[in-house]
């Protein structure tokens, strides 16, 4: 006999479960223990539009040092995530039309990233979901033009883009 819960959508587990549940259904959208703690306390959500705005109004305050924390469970482009945990599989998804069958674009996309991470001193972060690796590419080099500046807030909506699009995931599977 499956009990209520089983029926519920993913907002009302998320509303309904102990604050170590729920944070463990959104931490994988970002590896920002604040911003899950935050989304967290502020339960109970009335739908999931007023849970994603909230998401999403935490992460524009989110400076370079979350970034570089962030980076820690983020893969560079066109490797693929090694691994069981959540991360991994979500990275391994966003980055499934990233052809790796395709040496030179893999190539390209390895010199692209030392290149980046040579001039910003960090890994290159890109919302991948919906980007074919050639534009990805193109995105690489574009973005290599942007001075410190530019490129921090470039890299930070980025990752604000993954985290939202990972959250919506979690709310409709
Ligand atoms: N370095 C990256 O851009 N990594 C990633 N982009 C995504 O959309 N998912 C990732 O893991």
């Amino acid at each position: 006999m499956t009990t209520l819960a089983q029926h519920a959508s993913p907002l009302a587990r998320f509303n309904g479960a102990s604050e170590e549940d729920a944070a463990a259904m959104i931490s994988p959208c970002v590896a920002l223990p604040h911003w899950t703690a935050s989304l967290v306390r502020g339960r109970p959500y009335a739908s999931p539009g007023h849970l994603l705005d909230e998401a999403d109004a935490l992460a524009r305050g989110w400076s370079l040092d979350d970034l570089n924390l962030a980076l820690s469970a983020h893969p560079r482009i066109g490797e693929k995530a090694r691994g069981e945990s959540k991360e991994a599989a979500l990275s391994r998804g966003e980055q499934a039309a990233v052809n790796a069958r395709d040496a030179a674009l893999a190539d390209a996309l390895a010199a692209g990233n030392a290149a980046y991470e040579a001039r910003f001193g960090r890994v290159f972060l890109i919302r991948a979901s919906g980007r074919s690796g050639e534009e990805i590419l193109s995105e690489l080099s574009r973005r290599m033009e942007n001075d410190a500046e530019q490129e921090a807030a470039e890299a930070l909506d980025q990752l604000r883009q993954i985290t939202l699009l990972r959250l919506e995931g979690a709310l409709h599977p």
